[in-house]
């Protein structure tokens, strides 16, 4: 008693240990705010009543989702099952006939000769449920994997095209999360659905087979079978809960040993001694989980006990009756070997249906998520059609355009009108968070003003087909994507392919083979040619470190990567939000003289830079200050007026001036390629 004591404390002790780890370390619990966790508590909330209670609905969504796919697979399935409960009772009441037979009176000769046909016929009835079996597991395996993917791709078309608004609510972040869950989801509960439907045919044909040999013993089979039900729902629960609770503990082990083996955090890991610090509270989470592990098992083989107990006692209460049925002449020796047999197979079903229906009740919320999101995808498409966009407008036009974010009190766009023309450089300039790249998103039509209009050519840009817009438009954005893939095929993805004309792999640059010539002059453009020369495949070599043979770039290798892309989409309209923050001074100004080269060849270029030297080579510059529109002209006129642009301007040239400026400078604020052009005022570079 005192060791268990003792034990008990101990552990405790280890757990309070590695809690303390996980406070000290992460201030608290890890918590993902990931749609997942919406139905965590789901399937706790389910009694065993409840359990039952849902079983028709559940079987009847997950028929409906399969019939939906793939009606021929979803009817042999179900024929299938049906079969093998057919077939399952029958070689119950054949194998009463076997032991009838052999229980007659007479020579055992005869005996064993009287009970061959019904022998033969429980051999062919098991034949008949293994090849039903069989259908059913090829039929099923060629249905989930359909349902899951007509549902992923059902899923991934209609997000691809919500509007970004609502991509970005946060509600709407979390169902999609969510219901991407339901995609695995719809596949297991057609899974579950059939092992449910499978436990219920027989348990079914055992109930028929009981009833028939005697009505009191299906009552009986119940009682065996519920203490085990209960069990297994009680373990799992338990179970669910523990890892519920653990589970931010268990994510702060993982991060801990992450950083331990992370490149990025090697330096310190080993210059400041952070590993063995790491390494203890390591250790202290490990053991608390150990802990947990053993307190889990040790009740789990309490209720184990309990329900085997209790189901035991039914048992032998059942095989009292059972005798006691026999020896009163109720029912036959033989009629009571079937009934043992017929209570095994129905006891097995029993606990198989608990459990697959308790499964199938979470996995069917998460369906309901994932229905709810494409409703809510197609309530918030992007429209399809609209009046055709043939060729670029002459002028695109804000009237009073306002736009609020949806968490945000303030508007990050507010009232703001001007006119961009074809051909022009126009430049966004203002502090962080002034809404210049709000106002570039709304004129790429990537949102929708809330208030005013954006005019394309005196349309309004809602009735646009918006399709049709976007082809004009090219993105060099702050947020750009680093694909997963090749160099080739990063700049290509600036101008996706349909599928007929998708490029073979021919087509595709090889480091022998000379690459389309479009992708080659949009690499030189934007001087990415030398980038992808010293890559050790070329132009096929794949740009993620993360697998092997991938290789990772520098971010000013990126952005040119990046302005090739958009090189190579060749847009009327190009859209550079600080296209050349990661670049080094040399290739900054080289890359401003590209965008110059842009609008010579006709392209409008919105340019978004903290850089004021480099917004002088603008036709127009727009000074936003909290979403507002405060300044608007030309460089000169900018500086003659000696608003706040001047005031920037002058700040950020007599800083480099002073040779206060620091090199390097991430934020850009005073940037040296920038200001020395800016310092000696003729565009020349001192270096
Ligand atoms: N997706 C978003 N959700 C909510 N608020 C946002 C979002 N994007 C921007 N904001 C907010 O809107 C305002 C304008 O942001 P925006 O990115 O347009 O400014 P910016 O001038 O481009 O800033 P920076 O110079 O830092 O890039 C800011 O207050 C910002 O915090």
């Amino acid at each position: 008693m005192g060791s268990r004591k003792r034990r008990r404390d101990q552990a405790a002790e280890t757990i309070a240990a590695g809690i303390a780890s996980g406070e000290e370390l992460f201030g608290g619990s890890l918590e993902y705010d990931h749609g997942y966790r919406r139905h965590i508590e789901a399937h706790l909330e389910l009694s065993l009543v409840d359990t039952f209670r849902q079983l028709p609905r559940l079987v009847a969504r997950s028929v409906r989702l399969a019939a939906r796919t793939d009606r021929n697979a979803t009817l042999v399935v179900a024929a299938a099952e049906l079969g093998q409960g057919l077939t399952g009772a029958f070689s119950l009441l054949a194998t009463n006939e076997v032991l009838v037979g052999l229980f007659a009176q007479g020579p055992t000769p005869d005996r064993v000769r009287n009970a061959l046909p019904a022998l033969i016929a429980v051999a062919v009835s098991g034949t008949l449920t293994a090849l039903l079996r069989a259908l059913s597991t090829i039929a099923a395996g060629r249905l989930e994997p359909k349902v899951e993917r007509a549902a992923e791709v059902t899923l991934m078309t209609k997000v691809a095209r919500v509007e970004m608004e609502k991509l970005e609510d946060g509600d709407f972040k979390r169902l999609l999360q969510s219901a991407s869950w339901g995609t695995d989801a719809s596949r297991q509960m057609v899974g579950y659905s059939v092992g449910i439907v499978n436990a219920l045919i027989s348990l079914a044909a055992a109930s028929v087979v009981l009833t028939v040999l005697h009505p009191v013993l299906l009552p009986l089979l119940f009682l065996i079978t519920l203490p085990q039900a209960w069990g297994a729902v009680r373990d799992a629960r338990r179970r669910y809960r523990s890892t519920q609770a653990w589970i931010d503990h268990n994510r702060q082990q993982a991060e801990l040993a992450w950083h331990l083996r992370d490149r990025e955090s090697a330096q310190e890991v080993r210059v400041h001694g952070v590993g063995r610090y790491l390494l203890h509270h390591y250790r202290r989470m490990a053991a608390a989980g150990e802990a947990e592990a053993g307190r889990l098992a040790r009740a789990e083989a309490v209720t184990d006990l309990g329900s085997s107990a209790l189901s035991g006692l039914a048992s032998l209460l059942t095989y009292l009756v059972l005798g006691w049925l026999v020896l009163n002449g109720h029912t036959g020796l033989a009629a009571s070997g079937t009934a043992v047999l017929a209570i095994r197979t129905g006891t097995g079903g029993l606990g198989r249906l608990v459990t697959q229906v308790q499964m199938t009740y979470r996995q069917s919320l998460y369906l309901a998520d994932y229905e709810r999101a494409c409703v809510l995808a197609d309530e918030h498409a992007i429209p399809e059609g609209g009046v055709p966009v043939e060729r670029f407008p002459d002028e695109i036009a804000l009237e009073e355009v306002s736009y609020t974010y949806a968490d945000r009190e303030k508007p990050a766009v507010d009232a703001v009108s001007l006119t961009i023309r074809r051909g022009q450089i126009v430049a966004l300039v203002g502090e962080n968070g002034s809404g210049k790249t709000t106002l570039a998103k709304l004129i790429a039509g990537l949102y929708r003003p809330q208030a005013g209009r954006i005019l394309w050519d005196g349309t309004d840009d809602g009735r646009l087909d918006r399709d049709d817009l976007f082809r004009h438009v090219a993105l060099v954005s702050q947020s750009f994507t680093e694909w997963p893939f090749t160099a080739a095929a990063n700049i290509a993805i600036g101008r996706p392919r349909g599928p007929a004309d998708s490029p073979g792999p021919a087509d595709l640059p090889g480091p022998a083979a000379a690459p389309q010539p479009a992708l080659v002059s949009a690499a030189e453009y934007a001087e990415a040619d030398a980038v992808i020369d010293e890559l050790p495949k070329g132009w096929r070599t794949l740009l993620d470190r993360s697998y092997v043979g991938g290789v990772a770039l520098s971010g000013g290798q990126w952005q040119r990567m990046v302005l090739a892309r958009a090189r190579f989409r060749d847009a009327a309209l190009v859209i550079a939000d600080e296209p050349t923050s990661a670049l080094d001074a040399r290739s900054e100004i080289a890359a401003f003289a590209k965008i110059r080269e842009l609008a010579d060849r006709g392209q409008t270029v919105i340019l978004i830079t903290h850089r004021l030297a480099s917004t002088r080579l603008a036709d127009r510059i727009f000074v936003l200050d909290h979403g507002r529109l405060t300044e608007q002209g030309s460089h000169p006129e900018l500086m003659a007026s000696g608003g706040g642009y001047a005031e920037m301007y002058t700040m950020q040239a007599a800083q480099y001036a002073d040779g206060k400026g620091s090199k390097g400078d991430k934020d850009g604020a005073a940037r040296p390629a920038g200001a020395d052009r800016a310092a000696n005022g003729d565009g020349r570079v001192s270096r």
